[in-house]
């Protein structure tokens, strides 16, 4: 019922035995509760003077104000634990988040990430603050007041004791029931957070292609489903509450009924039979609450567990001890029959959004829970074979290839964020194991097919990956940029405030900022390029070579693209095909050699490279 994962926080015990100790100080008073009520109403009952039930009213309001106090003391314990558990996982999942980079991240989904990140912790919040305290009182508070009862009366304690053991079988048989919805309905939260994230960041694709309003139903039917879930959890949780509250209303009505017989037999007092009676609600509350609780924290457990998932996904092995002080004009980078496998997931061919990750969620939790191996890290079919290449000085090399060769693939690989699962790499005589390596990455700058601008100043997001870059830095990286046109434009230049995800910007400003936000750190001598100007139009992907062409000067240039004309520009071109390198050499010799390039050129239509000089 309580996720194991919660005991492995710093300091649970000690707050365990903090709330452990405060509802054992709960329950006496509610002993003591209890037995204040039933003196001061036999003594009224026997009619005795007002006075006499002074000493009574004093007990019970005492015992009701430091039970009430308790309650506070439980409730501000497990607020505090609470919080201090979330101030703890949250900057743990950022990190993991950042560790694991754009790859590991694309497969579970940017709406499921979120949702873990901000309602998800909510809910586990909600979680600890609830169940810790509920958990608690079950332990103690039925337990002494049993004590008490059976002092007074056995054959009640008797009721009591024979009523726990079906009450714990109908919470436990209803909790299992609600479990099983409640994992389904977290995954349909998730599908329906993914889905309703991604619709809004691809919502110029869906306005463009006419079908946003079918996507706006298939966001309707998807919360409609979420709905029904969210019902079916909540008949549950109803039934769960129905089932307790009868079988507690049962044995009280069992125990007053033998309390009643035997107080008209004279068989026993009224003293002891009535203190049995007012604490036998007490007996069944804090089961009640437990019971009914269990169900509405249920999304905070499931949140738990997809958090301590995450934070156990395996990381990518990172490299911090290599010492390199950069690229230069004689560095050379060998890689020889390197294989780069994308990882298989169990949701490979669920093509619905976000749909597949939540489920896998689901799925991974049900064979955690059963103990079934997990396959979801098993390599598949090769995405790069074989690859083999050598890189020397300031050479521009374009890597080439059909919509699904590998070349963002490779880009990926050389930027460190996918690692590769055999090859021999050398840098400058230096054995790599992969290029997640600190020292190399520090003389990178990538740029992504569809940079990311955020919401905030022109200068802030160049400055974005040197918060500490000067004024004049930036001026400097957005002037070689081509920047300064546009800029001039602006009446606050660059100051003036973008949207985020390129909103309010061409997609060549874009591209520009994103390329003044790598210009801004002058050590990068290497500039690797996945298709920077595959999204713009010929008028400003020609522009923009034009500020690229004098920047990839005395840099090692990597550009992976489809766009041919690029190979007038390059030293080296390395055909890609399927994954495996098919050609590789200096565009004149491989132009016109028959070869795979010109397979290529000619499926291409060949006019892409008239800018091509033989
Ligand atoms: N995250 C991923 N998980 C699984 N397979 C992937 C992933 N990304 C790419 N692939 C597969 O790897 C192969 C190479 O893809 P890649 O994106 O590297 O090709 P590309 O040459 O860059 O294509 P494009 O020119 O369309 O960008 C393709 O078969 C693709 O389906």
């Amino acid at each position: 019922m309580i996720d194991k994962s919660l005991f492995t926080f710093d300091s649970v015990r000690s707050r365990l035995g903090l709330l452990a100790a405060l509802a054992f100080a709960q329950a006496l008073c509610v002993v003591a509760q209890a037995y204040g009520l039933t003196l001061g109403l036999v003594e009224v009952w026997r009619q005795h003077s007002l006075s006499a039930i002074v000493v009574p009213l004093a007990i019970f309001l005492g015992a009701y104000l430091v039970r009430q106090l308790c309650d506070v003391g439980k409730a501000r314990v497990a607020n505090r634990y609470g919080e201090r558990i979330i101030a703890q996982l949250r900057p743990e999942l950022q990190r993991k988040v950042f560790t694991l980079g754009p790859s590991a991240l694309a497969d579970r989904g940017t709406g499921s990430t979120v949702t873990m990140l901000i309602d998800g912790l909510d809910q586990v919040k909600d979680y600890i603050e609830i169940l810790l305290p509920r958990m608690m009182d079950m332990t103690f508070i039925p337990l002494i007041v049993l004590v008490f009862v059976w002092t007074q009366d056995w054959v009640s304690g008797v009721v009591l004791l024979a009523m726990f053991p079906l009450l714990i079988f109908f919470m436990v048989i209803l909790g299992m029931a609600a479990r099983d919805r409640s994992n389904k309905q977290y995954a349909q939260f998730r599908i329906l957070n993914s889905k309703f994230v991604d619709s809004i960041l691809g919502l110029p694709t869906l306005k463009m292609l006419g079908v946003a309003d079918d996507y706006e139903d298939e966001i309707y039917s998807v919360s409609e489903r979420f709905r029904k879930r969210t019902i079916s959890v909540i008949t549950v949780a109803m039934t769960s509450t129905f089932a307790l509250d009868f079988f507690a209303t049962l044995g009280i009505a069992i125990m007053a009924v033998f309390l009643g017989v035997r107080l008209v037999d004279g068989t026993i007092d009224l003293m002891p039979s009535m203190f049995a009676l007012i604490l036998a609600p007490e007996y069944f509350l804090p089961i009640r609450q437990f019971g009914e609780n269990y169900h509405a924290t249920l999304n905070g457990k499931n949140a738990l567990h997809d958090a301590m998932t995450f934070l156990d996904t395996p990381e990518p092995p990172q490299d911090d001890t290599l010492e390199w002080d950069g690229w230069n004009e004689d560095s050379e980078l060998t890689i020889s029959a390197l294989d780069f496998a994308y990882p298989k997931t169990k949701a490979d061919g669920d093509t619905s959004v976000g749909g597949g990750v939540a489920m896998k969620a689901v799925e991974q939790q049900r064979d955690d829970e059963d103990g079934a191996a997990d396959a979801s890290s098993t390599p598949t079919t090769n995405a790069l074979t074989d690859i083999s290449l050598r890189f020397h000085g300031y050479e521009k090399v374009a890597i080439i290839g059909r919509s699904g060769a590998g070349k963002s693939t490779l880009a990926n690989v050389l930027a460190g964020f996918d690692i590769p699962q055999s090859g021999r790499i050398e840098l400058d005589g230096r054995r790599l194991e992969h290029f997640n390596v600190t020292a190399w990455q520090r003389h990178i700058a990538y740029i992504p097919q569809t940079p990311y601008t955020f919401s905030g100043t022109i200068a802030d997001n160049i400055r974005f990956y040197e918060p500490d870059a000067s004024r004049e830095a930036v001026g400097r990286a957005a002037h070689e940029a081509g920047l300064d046109s546009w800029l001039s434009q602006l009446p606050e230049g660059l100051d003036t405030l973008i949207g985020e995800g390129n909103r309010g910007i061409s997609g060549g400003q874009a591209q520009r900022i994103a390329l003044a936000r790598v210009l801004v750190d002058q050590s990068r001598e290497v500039l690797l390029f996945d298709e920077p100007t595959a999204h713009l139009d010929i008028e400003t992907e020609y522009e923009l070579k034009q500020t690229l062409l004098p920047l990839m000067e005395r840099h090692l240039v990597v550009f992976a693209t489809h766009r041919l004309h690029w190979l007038a520009d390059v030293d080296q071109v390395v055909v890609l095909d399927q994954g495996k390198v098919v050609q590789a050499g200096r565009p004149t010799e491989l132009i016109g050699a028959g070869g795979p390039l010109d397979a290529l050129i000619n499926q291409m239509g060949g006019n892409q490279i008239d800018g091509y000089a033989q």
